[in-house]
């Protein structure tokens, strides 16, 4: 049975618990994700650890965001480490997205767009005015001019996004909330189902998974709901 379409992010405070949780998910989900929190903790190890025997996609989630010179020297740095997918930040601009396409060759850079936690209020803080939905076509547009092929938004803009960049390129939404989810801190989030019909490729969902009781079961049901959403997949 093809795993679904699910990044499961792996957000533990140590590697024994974040290998656990792989090892729980992998039979239900194509991609793991493993982000700053881990990252920062076991350095490129915690890669190996994750994949495990069963060679699960690895999402590397460092969201790099520095001069181009920087970004394409961190890029070559973590290539060696063969993540599927690496995320920068497309507000890094054309030149730094570039640098690390360009770096990283055979990996898919997934530029992030404006971050799932921001609301409308927040973004005119930092001097976006306007729906979040502007701003994340604008820098959609910006990534895949720059040689970006993935994507990462909110599972509120997908169509859009769509919209603006064609079929080609890959859509990434973190923000995903099962009916009755009691996580609540993302400020754009959408349904699983409601993510996948509109056209994400890869759903990031993290603690819906991993805080649960048991972790694997979860992967299990949510993977079942968006067979039932996409019964070819
Ligand atoms: O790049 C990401 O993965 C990301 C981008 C974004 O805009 N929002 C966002 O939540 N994420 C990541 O997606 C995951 C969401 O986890 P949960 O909120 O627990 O489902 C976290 O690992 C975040 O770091």
């Amino acid at each position: 049975m093809t795993r679904a379409p699910i990044a499961v992010a792996l957000d533990a405070p140590d590697l024994e618990t974040a290998a656990r949780w792989a090892a729980l998910v992998t039979p239900h989900v194509s991609t793991v994700k493993v982000g700053l929190e881990l990252y920062l903790r076991y350095g490129p190890d915690v890669i190996a650890s994750v994949r495990g025997a069963s060679g699960v996609r690895v999402f590397l989630d460092l969201k790099l965001h520095d001069i181009p010179n920087t970004v394409a020297a961190a890029t070559r740095a973590v290539a060696r480490l063969k993540p599927a997918i690496l995320t920068v930040h497309a507000a890094g601009g054309p030149a730094m997205v570039k640098a690390a396409v360009e770096a990283a060759p055979g990996i898919q850079v997934a530029a992030v767009t404006v971050l799932t936690s921001l609301s409308d209020a927040d973004l005119a803080k930092i001097g976006l005015q306007g729906p979040p939905e502007d701003a994340v076509r604008r820098l959609a547009a910006l990534a895949v001019g720059a040689g970006a092929q993935a994507l990462v938004c909110s599972p509120q803009e997908v169509t859009a996004v769509r919209a603006e960049v064609g079929p080609g390129v890959t859509l990434i939404t973190p923000g995903v909330r099962p009916v009755g989810s009691a996580v609540q801190d993302q400020a754009r989030v959408a349904t699983p189902e409601r993510a996948l019909a509109d056209g994400a490729d890869l759903l990031v969902i993290g603690r819906p998974i991993t805080g649960a009781t048991d972790p694997g079961a979860a992967a299990a049901a949510l993977a079942a709901a968006l067979r039932r959403t996409l019964p070819e997949s």
